[in-house]
């Protein structure tokens, strides 16, 4: 079974990631690490960090010569700041004379509404908002970059599956509603500022981003991710938790500040009549054909050979400018919640860090269903279902002859 951990807080060291159950021979290199990264650090609307957080990997085990050797993958990444932050954030005790000379090391008594502080200081019995925050941060969604840059590997070298996603929407700009991009339009969103599949859609998300920057405030959204290329039959019907349905929801709603997950047409299915909500099938040359892929590419917990395409809702930054109103943990007085520098809008980051982790669970469903232990016998049971299943579906000069149903 393929399985991923994190581990490292955001002002520590460096942050690190472990991937098990990778086959043997999936191409992997730390430009490629580094340029899905970069991707991540992208975005109008990021905060002072990102303007100089470098992100500098190292590969430290699991990869010899750019191929996966079959043990687990781990992956460094280094924090920029780590030098002034090495004090405050240091693995072994510290004297405490010291500590108390370094004016980073104060105290956070007043938790953000919205953010990890409160809970996790009562739950873990801390006076200090400092070690909850560390770890909640998402600058630990690096680490998951990195680690999904393997699965992506993976699905592209053997399903030849490929993953991207696009902002729908930042705060209350007007949605996106063309067609669904398809990895040609990649490198365009990239382009984007705000990550948008079209210019209108970008230019209303510029215009949120700019208003609530003007007036102190964040901004969450909306992100769909794509995955094209993929066989039927991946995850399954037989329980809750082998539904990849289930799988998706569970790993995105694992994001930071993510609230809210939708497969395919999602809340808009609900509203509609079954015989608008379904994706009829025809038969057509190459087998069934679909007119329409409301579906998002799932039904019964499985794909079903349609694009996969889900959808994720962020909240906005708790770490709001005009701070909101909150308790002194230390007083129990009224107060204003910690502020320091902060992201206005990190949706554009975070369609990067949803692609990751839908990545790493397809890939698992894939590694689920066709085991092996190298890319060459993986690939040759891909095969050989593909061949089984296109068997199953060619029904001679009869379906050829069925015009395929107009896209939509
Ligand atoms: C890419 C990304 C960047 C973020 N940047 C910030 C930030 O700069 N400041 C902040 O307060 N929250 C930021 N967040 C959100 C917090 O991490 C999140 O609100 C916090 O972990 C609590 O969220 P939860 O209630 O979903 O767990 C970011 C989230 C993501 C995904
Ligand atoms: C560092 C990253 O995001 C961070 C996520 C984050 C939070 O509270 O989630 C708070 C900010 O951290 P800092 O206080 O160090 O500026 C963001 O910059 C990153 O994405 O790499």
């Amino acid at each position: 079974m393929l399985r991923w951990i994190t581990a490292g807080e955001s002002h520590g060291p460096a942050l690190v990631a472990l991937v098990e159950g990778m086959i043997a021979g999936v191409s992997v290199t730390s430009d490629d690490i580094a340029a899905q990264l970069a991707r991540r650090r992208l975005g109008y609307g990021r905060g002072a960090r990102m303007k100089f957080e470098a992100d500098k990997v190292t590969v430290v085990g699991g990869v010899r010569h750019g191929l996966t050797q079959g043990g687990p993958v781990a992956i460094e990444i280094a924090n920029t700041e780590w030098p002034k932050w090495e004090t405050v954030m240091a693995a072994d005790p510290v004297d405490a004379a010291e500590l108390a000379d370094v004016a980073r090391n104060a105290p956070l008594t007043r938790p953000r509404p919205g953010h990890a502080d409160y809970s996790g200081m009562l739950k873990y019995d801390f006076d200090d908002a400092r070690p909850v925050l560390e770890r909640a941060s998402a600058r630990e969604t690096a680490a998951r970059v990195a680690a999904a840059t393997v699965a992506r590997n993976f699905l592209r070298q053997v399903l030849g599956a490929e993953v991207l996603s696009h902002v729908v929407s930042i705060g209350a700009s007007d949605p996106f509603d063309g067609p669904s991009p398809t990895p040609a339009d990649l490198d365009r969103i990239d382009a984007s500022p705000v990550r948008a599949a079209s210019e209108t859609a970008e230019a209303s998300m510029i215009a949120e981003i700019e208003a609530a920057k003007k007036e102190g405030d964040t901004l969450g959204g909306v992100v769909e991710v794509i995955v094209t290329g993929l066989p039927v039959g991946l995850g399954s019907h037989v329980s809750g938790e082998t539904r990849l349905d289930a799988r998706l929801a569970s790993a995105l709603m694992g994001i930071q500040a993510m609230k809210g997950v939708e497969v395919g047409d999602g809340f808009a299915t609900a509203r509609r009549r079954g015989s608008q909500a379904h994706d009829e099938m025809v038969p057509g040359p190459d087998g069934v054909l679909r007119s329409t892929n409301r579906a998002g590419g799932l039904e019964g917990g499985m794909t079903n050979g349609e694009d996969l395409r889900v959808r994720v809702a962020m909240k906005p930054i708790s770490t709001v400018p005009r701070a909101l109103s909150t308790v002194d943990m230390s007083t129990g007085e009224q107060a204003s919640a910690i502020h320091q520098r902060s992201d206005v809008c990190a949706v554009p980051a975070a369609g990067v860090v949803a692609e990751a982790m839908v990545a790493l669970v397809v890939a698992q469903a894939a590694l689920d269903k066709f085991g092996g232990d190298s890319v060459t016998e993986t690939a040759d049971n891909v095969a050989r279902y593909r061949e089984r299943v296109a068997a199953r579906l060619a029904h001679g000069d009869a379906a050829a002859s069925v015009p395929r149903p107009a896209a939509g």
